[in-house]
Formats: C-alpha cells, structure tokens, sequence
C-alpha cells in the first residue's frame, strides 16, 4: 500500500479530540471507544496470557482500559482492574465501565509491583496537569507496561514528560499518531508503537486536518531523471567557501554533489588554492561575489558552513539582497544572534539547538511551537536539528523527523545536511518539501554507513539513501498543501 501525507498526519490532543467530536456527530461515539479497547486486547494477546492489571482513570483513556479488561477477562486471562475514580455519568466511558463485571480496586503501587503486565489506561490526551502522587508512584512500581494511547505523563502535543512517565514496552494509538510520540522525550517511553485502526471516518481527515506530519518518503517526492536532463536543470548549488575553515564549505559541497546537484560551485575570494585540491569535480571560483551573483542560474546558496563574522557580513546580506535562495547554516546563524531579522529573505535556516536558542531564545518543552513561531517570524523553513528534528515552514506546516541514529551527531554532519538541502532546492523542490527530504536522506545514510561514521561517510551513501526514499515513496499520494 501507498504512503501518502493522510497517512503520516500527526494530531495533536485538541485535533484529536475535534476529530472526537466531529466523529461522534457521523456515528456512535462509543464504537470508537469500543474499537480502541479491542486494539489494545489484541495487543496484550500477542505479549501471552499473564497477570494482569490495567490501571483505569476516570475519562476516555480509562474506558479504553475498561473495554480492554473485560475483553482479556472473556479470553479467560488473569485480570485485575483499579481505578482512580468513577467515569462521569453518561459518558463513554461509564458505558465502558459498566460492562465489568469483576471487582474494582484502588490504585496501590504494590499491587502494580507484583502483576506481571501493567496496562496504562490513566490518562491519554486529556493530559491536564503533571502525573505526581499515587498515580506516579503506582506506574513508577510497574514492571511491564503497555500504554493505551500514550504513556500517561507525556504530552501528547510536545512529546513532554509532565511529572513522570512509565517507559512502556508498547503504546497503543488510535486514527492517527500525536506529534507527542515523535518527539523527544516521549519517542523514548512508547516502546514500540502500534496506531490501531479504529474506525473513525474518513471525512475526519478532510474536516479535521492538523498540518504536522510524521517525516517519511511519501511526505515529499524526489525527482526522477529524465533523458531531457542535463547539469544546469538537475540544479545548480554555490557555497560561500570561508578562507580559514575550509572542510565545512567542502563537506557542504559534498553534500550537495551527493544528494543529485548536477553543479556545485565554491565561491571562494581568498583561500582558492586550498578548495583546489579538493574534489575535482567541484568548481572554484575566485572572483568576487558581485561578479558571480550576476550570474542568473545560480539561484540557491548556501552560506554558512566554515564562516567567520565578517565573512558572513560580506556574503549574507548580498545573497539576500540578490534575491537568492539561501541555506543560512552555522556562521550566518551565530552572526544573527539575537537579532533573526537580518535572516528575512532567506529560504532555510538550519539551527541546532544551541543557535536557535542565540538566534530566538527558548525554545522550552515545546520545540515544535518555538520551530513554528521561530518560521513565522523570519518567513522562512526552520529546520531545528537533533535526534528529532523539527523542520517548520511559516505557514503553519511541520514535519517531525525520527530516521536519524545518535551516530549522526558528528563533527561536520550539520555542513552535509545544508548542502544537501540545497540540492534538492536547486533541482526544483519547494523550501519546506526539500528540506523535510533532505533531513531524511540525511538520517538514511547515516543508517547506511552504520555506527562509527565520519562525517565524510554520508557522502557516499547518499545516493543509495535516495534510491530507498522513491522505493518506499513508490505510487503515493499528491503532495501537501
Ligand atoms: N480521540 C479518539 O479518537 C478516541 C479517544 N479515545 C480515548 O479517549 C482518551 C481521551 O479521553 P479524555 O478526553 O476523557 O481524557 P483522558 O482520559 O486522558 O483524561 C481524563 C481526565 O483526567 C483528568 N486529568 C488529566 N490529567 C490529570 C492529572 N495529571 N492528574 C489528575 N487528573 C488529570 C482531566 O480532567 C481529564 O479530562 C484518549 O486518550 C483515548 O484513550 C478512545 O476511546 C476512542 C477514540
Ligand atoms: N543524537 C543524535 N541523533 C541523531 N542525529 C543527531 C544527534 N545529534 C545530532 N544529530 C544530527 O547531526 C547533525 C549535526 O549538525 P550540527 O550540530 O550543525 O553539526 P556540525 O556543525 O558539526 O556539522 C544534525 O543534522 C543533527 O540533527
Ligand atoms: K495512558
């Protein structure tokens, strides 16, 4: 089947619960509930019959726990049930709550202590306020989990841990992830993730539709040559080349002829020689950048990579001036510190976190907001790096990157990246789409080239990065908008 942006689509708690409400007016609202407890038993059926506890709170989260125990229980598993109040009269849940039949106990963290299996039912995406208490303590007791939805504690809309969180073996989520389950810290307590099918009707994704996605092929679609191709229309990348940090420019450079750039050209005034006895097939310039910027198919620039303060000062404001589409990475982000402004106009801003904090401050427990308003403000595709990577356009979109291993984070990874972003900006992507592309070829090859990388590695395994993006994007859906 095809992965298309619907099937990638991240609801944060308040869309869900819109989708909740939208879904409730099209059919029986406790079908939904009683899908969801149906996809958490066949879960806990798979893990084999054990002792068995499942916490339940008092609102959705917990009828779903409900549902599920009197599913185990008529499989004749070992179940127990506690509670932590009553669900309010009427609602699903009660409804839940009322087809068990067996005992209902207190919460006890020695109880959770001795069952062999814990099914976290406490709170879900009505998440209100920090998981402390008994509560806390009862999970915190728990040997095995398996959540139903989230693990109680993490926030469905920032990926937070609000007071604590059980690490689960498995999460069970229903429709659609939550940006919650990509971000870090709550991408390390799911366990593995299961997104159970759970009915809800399809005009929920037409009505209803949350612009932050899950960043896979399928999101995006990278070109495919054809006979008519040639160097110039596959796109043409410049990079600033600094006189004193040469190997930034050149992995840039790198980064770029490896993610398809049919031409890569090193603006370098001083330092040539040095750029000289790199690749032979990058081209160097030594003339001043006015004289290149005259140069009309030489549309998108990365600026950054290996850049002093007055190295910057004398290319940035003239890239952007020249109306091109700049990569505004590492030099050109640390000179703007504190004042992003001077970064309007540009295509890309690629901060870690680190130059995002010197450039707008924060960003907090909520990086995919900061990510956003930080985007808003300049007009420009934010790409916040890390493990979790959070590429963010003005207009709202975000995407939420997952692919990449912990061996990326290595000197002179950020440097590919910029240029690899620029080539799929050159070879036509719009600034959000190639970026989002070029975050996930990124962690591809850093996959590919396996633990231990140099930075120098992913330039080479860039192109099989890219052959698995359009096999695993084969036939999918339109693009986003
Ligand atoms: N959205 C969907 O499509 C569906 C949702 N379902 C379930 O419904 C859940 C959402 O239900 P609710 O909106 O009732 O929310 P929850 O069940 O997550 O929370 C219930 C209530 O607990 C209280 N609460 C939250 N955090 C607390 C804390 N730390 N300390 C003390 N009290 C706290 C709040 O008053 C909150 O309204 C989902 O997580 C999911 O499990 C499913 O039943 C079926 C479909
Ligand atoms: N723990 C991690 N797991 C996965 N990717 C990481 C991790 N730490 C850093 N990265 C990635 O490595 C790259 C490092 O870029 P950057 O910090 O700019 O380094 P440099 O300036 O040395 O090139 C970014 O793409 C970032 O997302
Ligand atoms: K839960």
């Amino acid at each position: 089947m095809s992965t298309g942006p619907d099937d990638l689509v991240l609801y944060a708690p308040e869309e869900m619960a819109a989708a909740d409400r939208l879904a409730a007016t099209l059919m029986p609202s406790f079908t939904l509930m009683r899908n969801a407890g149906r996809a958490v038993a066949r879960a806990a059926l798979q893990l084999g019959p054990q002792r068995t506890l499942v916490l339940c709170g008092p609102g959705g989260n917990g009828g779903d726990g409900y549902v599920a125990a009197t599913l185990l229980a008529q499989q004749g598993w070992p179940v127990e049930v506690a509670a932590l109040a009553e669900p309010r009269p009427g609602s699903d849940a009660a409804q839940a709550r009322a087809g068990w039949h067996g005992p209902i106990r207190g919460f006890d963290p020695e109880r959770a202590a001795a069952a062999d299996l814990v099914i976290d039912a406490v709170y879900g995406a009505g998440l209100s306020r920090p998981v402390e208490g008994l509560v806390a303590e009862t999970l915190s007791r728990a040997r095995r989990v398996l959540a139903v939805d989230v693990p109680s504690g993490i926030d469905g809309a920032t990926g937070a841990v609000r007071g604590m969180a059980p690490v689960a073996e498995l999460t069970v989520t229903f429709f659609r992830a939550k940006p919650g389950h990509w971000l870090l810290p709550g991408r390390e307590h799911l366990g593995r993730l299961v997104v159970a099918d759970i009915g809800m009707p399809e005009q929920v994704l037409r009505d209803v539709a949350p612009r932050c996605w899950e960043n896979r092929p399928g999101l995006w679609h990278l070109r495919v040559l054809t006979v008519h191709d040639h160097k110039y229309s596959r796109g043409v990348v410049s990079i600033c080349g600094g006189g004193n940090m040469t190997g930034a420019a050149r992995l840039a450079a790198g980064g770029a002829r490896g993610a398809g750039a049919g031409l890569v050209r090193l603006a370098a005034e001083h330092g040539a020689d040095l750029y000289r006895t790199g690749a032979p097939g990058l081209i160097v310039d030594e003339a001043p950048l006015e004289e290149l910027l005259a140069d009309e198919r030489r549309k998108v620039w990365v600026c950054g990579p290996g850049l002093a303060g007055d190295e910057v000062e004398a290319s940035l404001p003239a890239l952007l001036r020249g109306g091109r589409q700049v990569i505004a990475d590492a030099g050109a982000l640390t000179g703007s510190a504190g004042d992003p402004g001077r970064l309007r106009g540009a295509a890309v801003l690629t901060p870690h976190a680190g130059e995002f904090a010197r450039l707008f401050g924060g960003p907090g427990d909520d990086r995919l907001g900061a990510a956003r308003c930080a985007a808003a403000e300049v007009g420009a595709v934010v790409l916040l790096k890390g493990s979790d990577s959070i590429i963010a356009a003005p207009d709202g979109r975000a995407a939420i990157n997952a692919n990449a291993p912990p061996w990326l984070g290595t000197a002179g990874a950020g440097d590919v990246l910029s240029g690899v972003i620029a080539a799929l900006l050159a070879g036509g992507m719009a600034p959000f789409e190639a970026t989002c592309a070029g975050v996930w070829l990124h962690g591809e090859a850093a996959n590919i080239a396996g633990e231990g990388l140099l930075a120098e590695d992913l330039l080479r395994c860039l192109p099989l990065a890219a052959r698995r993006a359009r096999g695993s994007a084969l036939a999918s859906a339109g693009a986003v908008s």
